[in-house]
């Protein structure tokens, strides 16, 4: 059995003060797209008896969405973080077969309502409203101008294709002024209307999206259903930000009905009537054979509803009867370019003149604020978006969960696409770039130009700069390793960020992270302002200051880097994205430290990915570039043009070496990613460090969320020592650690991040931001990491002697370092040929320092029989004053790692 669409938006609300008052009309998403089932002759006569069979399925179809929606009459909700809510509703859309750009769409449409409170929300999911047809095929542009386009859905879902319609009318208004689109044949719900109309008004164009759906409302006078609950949304640019209505011609919302019926509670009276046409406030006889009234009860409502039905039906070729059946809904998509009737920026100050207006009206006593639409629903988004936290009802999320849970287990359906692990589609990568000799590895299209089929026309490639077949095969591969629609290589990371910087216009508004790549707050401070644009730096760790910082109406773009570098904090990516993209603005995330193997922003909302390929991607330190993943073909021809327009475009041979790295990219980043890890616990423990930024160590502030979006911790770590004279010597010291910048090398690397990769940032400006000049920053590679540790370890002894560091070990276990004129350090080994505690001392007694080892452990056993228990040795120069409390604090130092590491045994037994 199919779940019928649901679809619809608001009637009018009226906000109410604290004492109950009404305070204003308030246009409220609540509306749904359903349908009755008559057959044509009953309709047509409104004589016949209704048919039982016809009912039939009006009633299964109908409940179907209601038991599985599960509404009980007083809601329950649990508050849930909306990085997580996302998370569970992409599994549980991948679960239904959606692919991953579909997904990002859908997502957007649906927290765009469920963020307000409106019922086109995640209800869809749970209630089957988005199940696919399995008539679904790719939608046909049938008819196109300039001005105009026809889009056949071909059963696709109602949101996928309204959104694509959406971005076809803006594209046309933006080149022409004005654009057009209809769309037929979607047989599911398009969602809360106010998400696509804002789409539009985000451009500065004007607005107006018109939805029909099945029978369920009733012309005035009438008691037969006719119209759907067809919904209008319109938006207006002001200056202010848009104001946006999205309401429905319906008295009352389908899902209203199928709460009411659930909880066994009655609608209120005179929004519906039963199949006799008699006002009744009973769900049921409503569900079976009656009808819902236009929202204003009176033949106004009924004429715009009617004005829907026709400008979303029949001029767009949708059903025009029997709608549930064929299953042909329509929609109509305006979008207008207010410059066609003066000047833009003046129209926008005379419509906020207008809604200043509005809402400074003289108020009726007892009316404490009279509200713009959208403003009740706006107001709760962005209160829920900078909590990072939304209210769900418990039912609903139960059996989001249950989804997702199915999708963890069994994954999606057969056939679907990004079935294919990562490590696999790194090894095997789908092209559309032909190769006549099936080369088993992509082939070097090593040339500036192409021969065009005649002078007069271009062939598909021409120039390199516009594009090579080889670059098609990075961007492509690249692209869909993130769920972007389209890829991009350029000749750097930050070449690839100067291109969307570009994307922000003269009197725009960037807003960016605090702890981020030296070179990005380069471009950002010194070259980004030079267009006349503008930069807040925020710590993006801090959701209500970012959402503070966000510049109504001017931020055009949020960039953000999780984790930072070389700070490794960890940002909500998908919260900020929700903030940026609320305010209209669009988000990037610096994914380098990450890339697709272990982090991939645009499934967490944000839409464009940019990952500087010369670290995992290239890999071995012998290639520079930098790769952007764009979410929607609008932005992405936007940075194509960049790129060609610019030339910035990755060279063919460069390509090919990238080509080559992505082969081996996760097997790189899960061997580099296992020996940070060991690297940061050594560190953790080691006295002379007093801070290890890992998002792998269970203590990081940031664990549990970088874990929430992204499945490793990756192999950058930082520490500090507390003296930059110790951290240099360190960098310094270390033989299998290369002092280079950069990162994501075969090999390891080590640097001062203040004085190498981050040294364009102002020493005050750093100092302002907490970055600090001793922090030393790894790169671990594929080497062996008991090696790796030998030697930061022999680097780590050598930086106490000659900075004359002594350890002191706070209380929490962490190492603090305190500059003091006598030093200890401590070497560990594993080791069994030792059965007893021993301590050997060299040099002289009393005050003087001298060399001193202590070993424990008996080497025999651990207890249980398995393996032998390691034999530990500690060794330091102390003097012999010092020795018991150095040895103490060894001692409960290795103790703890000693219970972590018995910890991580039991935990990895157990699973
Ligand atoms: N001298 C370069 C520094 C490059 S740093 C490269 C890399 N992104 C890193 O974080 O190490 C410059 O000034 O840009």
């Amino acid at each position: 059995m199919s779940a019928i669409g649901i679809h619809g938006q608001g009637n009018f609300e009226c906000a109410v003060s604290a004492s109950g008052t009404r305070l204003a009309i308030q246009p409220r998403p609540v509306h749904s797209r359903a349908a009755p089932s008559r057959p044509v002759g009953e309709r047509l006569r409104c004589t016949l008896p209704i048919s039982p069979v016809k009912q039939q399925t009006f009633r299964s179809a109908s409940f179907m969405a209601l038991s599985s929606a599960g509404q009980p009459s007083v809601k329950q909700t649990e508050e849930v973080p909306i990085a997580e809510l996302r998370t569970l509703c992409t599994k549980a859309l991948k679960l239904l077969g959606y692919k991953q750009d579909e997904i990002e769409i859908l997502n957007d449409v649906l927290f765009y309502a469920q963020l307000r409170d409106n019922n086109q929300g995640i209800i869809k999911i749970t209630s089957g409203g988005l199940n696919k047809s399995p008539e679904a095929r790719p939608p046909v542009i049938e008819k196109e101008t300039r001005l105009s386009a026809l889009i056949n859905g071909k059963n696709s879902a109602g949101m996928l294709v309204l959104h694509k319609a959406t971005q076809m009318a803006i594209e046309r208004a933006k080149n022409q002024g004005f654009g057009i689109v209809g769309t037929n044949h979607t047989p599911s719900s398009t969602g809360a209307l106010g998400y696509y109309v804002d789409l539009i008004s985000r451009e500065g164009l004007i607005g107006i999206v018109l939805a029909q759906s099945p029978e369920f409302v009733a012309p005035h006078g009438a008691k037969q259903p006719i119209f759907g609950t067809n919904p209008i949304g319109i938006s207006i640019p002001a200056q202010d930000g848009a104001v946006t209505m999205d309401m429905a011609t319906a008295a009352y919302a389908w899902f209203g009905l199928l709460e009411a019926r659930a909880a066994g509670r009655p609608i209120p009276p005179d929004v519906a009537m039963n199949a006799a046409g008699r006002a009744t406030t009973d769900p049921n006889e409503v569900l079976q054979g009656g009808a819902i009234r236009v929202f204003d009860r009176s033949y106004k409502g009924s004429n715009l509803a009617l004005m829907v039905e026709l400008l979303a039906g029949p001029l767009v070729g949708a059903a025009v009867a029997d709608k549930l059946e064929e299953r042909n809904w329509g929609n109509l998509v305006v979008a207008i370019d207010p410059g066609l009737l003066g000047d833009k920026e003046e129209i926008k100050r005379r419509v906020q003149v207008v809604l200043d207006r509005v809402r400074g009206a003289e108020r009726l006593p007892g009316v404490d604020e009279i509200l713009l639409p959208g403003e009740r629903g706006n107001r709760k988004a962005s209160a829920r978006l900078a909590a990072g936290v939304m209210p769900l009802e418990v039912n609903m999320l139960s059996q989001l969960r249950a989804l997702a849970a199915k999708y963890d287990t069994q994954g999606s359906p057969p056939g679907s696409p990004a079935k294919l692990a990562v490590a696999t589609r790194l090894v095997h990568p789908k092209t559309k770039v032909v190769d006549p000799y099936g080369g088993s590895m992509p082939p070097l299209w090593q040339t500036a130009t192409f021969a065009q089929p005649s002078a007069t026309t271009f062939g598909e490639y021409d120039y390199t700069r516009s594009g090579n077949p080889t670059r098609t095969m990075l961007e492509e591969q690249f692209a869909e390793l993130e769920g972007g629609d389209r890829g991009f290589a350029f000749t750097s990371g930050m070449a690839a960020l100067a291109a969307v910087c570009k994307l922000v216009k003269s009197g725009e508004h960037i807003l960016a992270g605090e702890d981020i790549y030296g070179g990005t707050s380069r471009l950002l401070s010194q070259v980004v302002p030079t267009a006349g644009v503008s930069v807040t730096n925020v710590d993006m760790t801090d959701l209500e200051a970012v959402r503070a910082a966000i510049q109504p109406g001017r931020t055009k773009l949020v960039m953000v880097e999780s984790p930072t570098n070389p700070r490794m904090q960890i940002c909500d990516i998908a919260a900020i994205a929700a903030l940026a993209r609320e305010a209209g603005a669009i988000t990037v995330v610096d994914n380098s430290i990450m890339a697709p193997v272990f982090q991939r922003p645009l499934a967490l909302g944000a839409d464009i990915s940019m990952t500087s390929g010369t670290k995992f991607v290239g890999g071995h330190g012998d290639v520079t570039l930098g790769l952007l993943s764009v979410k929607g073909q609008e932005l992405a021809k936007r940075v194509y043009f960049l790129q060609n327009a610019e030339g910035a475009g990755l060279a063919p041979f460069d390509c090919w070496l990238a080509l080559r790295g992505l082969k081996t990219m996760a097997l790189r980043m899960e061997k580099s990613a296992a020996n940070a890890a060991a690297l940061a616990s050594y560190l953790a423990k080691h006295p002379l460090v007093r801070k290890v930024n890992y998002p792998g160590l269970p203590q990081h502030p940031g664990h549990a969320l970088h874990f929430r979006q992204a499945s490793g911790a990756g192999s950058l770590l930082s520490f500090e020592t507390g003296s930059v004279e110790a951290s240099k010597i360190i960098v310094e010291a270390t033989q299998l650690f290369k002092v280079t910048v950069s990162f994501g090398n075969v090999n390891s690397l080590i640097s001062l991040p203040c004085y190498m990769s981050h040294a364009s940032i102002p020493a005050e400006v750093r100092a302002a931001r907490h970055l600090p000049d001793d922090l030393v920053r790894i790169s671990t590679g594929i080497e062996d990491p008991q090696d790796l540790i030998a030697d930061l370890d022999q680097a780590m002894t050598l930086a106490m002697e000659k900075s004359g560091i002594r350890s002191a070990t706070s209380p929490n276990g962490a190492a603090a370092a305190s500059p003091q004129s006598t030093w200890a350090t401590i070497t560990s080994a594993s080791s069994n040929n030792n059965n007893s505690s021993s301590s050997s001392t060299s040099g002289s007694n009393g005050s003087t320092p001298a060399t001193v080892t202590y070993s424990f452990g008996n080497g025999t056993g651990n207890g249980n029989g398995s393996k032998p228990a390691p034999r530990v040795s500690v060794t330091g120069i102390v003097p012999a004053s010092d020795r018991e409390q150095w040895l103490l604090d060894r001692i409960r130092s290795l103790e703890a790692q000693l219970q972590e590491e018995q910890g991580a045994t039991s935990q990895s037994h157990a699973q």
